[in-house]
């Protein structure tokens, strides 16, 4: 379990991160979810001890990183895939990695087969390709078989096949009860992968709640067809209601449901060629709660 308390980062006159506080589970993946620049790789860095708080506080375990007995074990981390040296080895790499922390030999060789890196493990990580640069930033984070999980972006650069791995890899990991951390600035990446989401806008936590309910607060609309469609759309207009044109002729409401908008063209006698509800898109939730965010920074860049 990770457990952040009114966590704060300041670089000079930016807040990277807003008094955040949230726990992280363990048995289930939790999404980190926010724009560029919402302060995701600054708090995953703060969790293993790469950044010092400004203020507040983040265990792992009970434990702050740097208190804890063993470290690998107890986190496991991908945070920059770069991080190994150009001219060693993968193999190398972790072997070098597991000798400083107890970790045997047999470890390096299950990782490797783990991340699907076998064919290229005594190549240079300086010649890998991006993907193959997340597969070994995987396999360094998995080497200590660690009860805590914490991929940042780990999808970047992976292709389909591999993103559905990470999925899989995630999945697997908090079904063994551990606790899986992934970040990304994708929601429709957290749709199938996340079971809870934390969304951060500029450094603030705007959402912490199951995935199912971030979709249920964004209220769906509903598609209409008619041949009447402009005399309809002034008939449904309401402070709580928005009309949207669609492209193909239909339009989409918002704040009716589908029988409040068939009877009240029943009642015009306006027919309607077409009454679908749509449920909102995780994508439409995620962009609902973080416009307000993105539109600041972008006004604030100016
Ligand atoms: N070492 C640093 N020095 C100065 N500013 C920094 C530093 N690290 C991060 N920042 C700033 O802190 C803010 C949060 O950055 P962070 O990388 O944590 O965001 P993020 O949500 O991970 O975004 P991204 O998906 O783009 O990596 C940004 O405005 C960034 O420019």
């Amino acid at each position: 379990m990770i457990v952040i308390e009114q966590l704060t980062k300041r670089f000079g006159s930016r807040t990277a991160v807003d008094s955040l506080t949230a726990t992280v589970q363990p048995g289930r993946v939790t999404g980190f979810l926010g724009p560029n620049g919402a302060g995701k790789s600054t708090t995953m860095r703060m969790i293993v001890g790469l950044d010092r708080p400004t203020s507040g506080s983040v265990t792992v375990g009970g434990k702050r990183y740097d208190k804890l007995a063993a470290p690998m074990h107890e986190v496991g981390a991908l945070l920059d895939a770069k991080a190994a040296h150009p001219g060693r080895s993968a193999e190398s790499h972790l072997r070098s990695l597991a000798a400083t922390h107890g970790i045997g030999k047999q470890r390096v060789d299950e990782v490797i087969a783990i991340t699907g890196l076998e064919s290229v493990a005594r190549r240079k990580a300086g010649k890998f390709s991006l993907g193959m640069g997340q597969r070994l930033g995987i396999a360094v984070a998995l080497l200590g078989d660690p009860a805590t999980l914490i991929l940042d972006e780990p999808v970047n650069g992976l292709d389909p096949e591999g993103v559905m791995w990470v999925r899989q890899l995630a999945r697997h990991y908090a079904a063994e009860g551990r606790t899986v951390l992934l970040s990304s600035h994708l929601m429709s990446e957290m749709a199938q992968t996340a079971d809870h989401v934390l969304v951060l806008g500029r450094g603030r936590l705007i959402a912490d709640a199951p995935i199912g309910d971030l979709l249920g607060a964004n209220a769906a609309s509903v598609r209409v067809r008619s041949p009447r469609a402009t005399e309809l759309a002034a008939l449904l207009a309401g402070p709580q209601v928005t009309t949207t044109p669609g492209t193909d002729g239909a339009f989409e409401v918002r704040g009716l449901t589908a029988a409040e908008i068939g009877d009240r063209a029943g009642a015009a006698g306006i027919s309607l060629h077409e009454l679908t509800p749509v449920s909102a898109s995780l994508e439409e939730a995620y962009l609902a709660l973080t416009q307000h965010e993105v539109e600041y920074r972008m006004e604030a860049a100016r």
